[in-house]
């Protein structure tokens, strides 16, 4: 069985605009809250600190998406979608962070549409000081699976229907400003047309 559709683009963001992101993200920590699941907040199925609001960062991120995302369905080999809308989350995964096996098509976005292309950003502090925290991505037919690593600066690329992990972290001086940061990026399509 073929390995999971998925796309690596490394060096995504110009050595400007990623240390900005890194300082920005640093000074931001108090706004910071647990991650939720579908049932509230459990450890064990997410463990991880995420912040919806990517301040200045939204428009250029949102920008870079949606002109860029035709290409990345083409090099995976996916038929095109209109992009109805992006949703953007930063979260920082420190000592013990991990999310349990889940497709991102499962969250109930309401208003007709739902997520269809998710797009991680990796990021974090040099030298980087923690292991793990590969995104694990599962074939269709859950007989394989292929690990990307949180590698800084890029953006790791598969369609939200895709069965995946976040492997645990291992972060030994517990630091905030030493988690594995991701911005997560997903790009929605609308279930239904728009009534006249
Ligand atoms: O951080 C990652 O590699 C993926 C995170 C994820 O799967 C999610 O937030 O839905
Ligand atoms: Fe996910």
């Amino acid at each position: 069985m073929p390995q999971a559709p998925h796309l690596i683009v490394p060096n995504f963001l110009s050595a400007e605009d990623h240390s900005n992101l890194l300082r920005w993200t640093l000074e931001n920590q108090n706004t910071f809250v647990p991650a939720r699941v579908h049932t509230g907040v459990d450890d064990k199925l997410r463990r991880a600190l995420v912040m919806q609001d990517v301040g200045p960062f939204k428009m250029p991120l949102a920008k870079a998406a949606s002109s860029q995302y035709r290409g990345w369905l083409t090099q995976m080999g996916l038929p095109p979608f209109d992009v109805s809308g992006i949703e953007l989350e930063l979260a920082a995964h420190n000592d013990g962070a991990h999310f349990t096996r889940h497709t991102d098509t499962q969250t109930v976005m309401g208003q007709g549409s739902h997520r269809a292309l998710s797009a991680v950003y990796y990021f974090h502090r040099e030298p980087k000081s923690f292991t793990g925290g590969q995104l694990r991505l599962f074939s269709a037919d859950d007989e394989t699976y292929t690990d990307i690593e949180p590698t800084q600066n890029t953006l790791a690329i598969f369609p939200s229907f895709v069965p995946h992990q976040v492997m645990p972290i291992a972060c030994p001086s517990q630091e905030f400003a030493d988690s594995r940061f991701a911005i997560n990026c997903w790009l929605h399509v609308r279930t239904r047309a728009a009534t006249a």
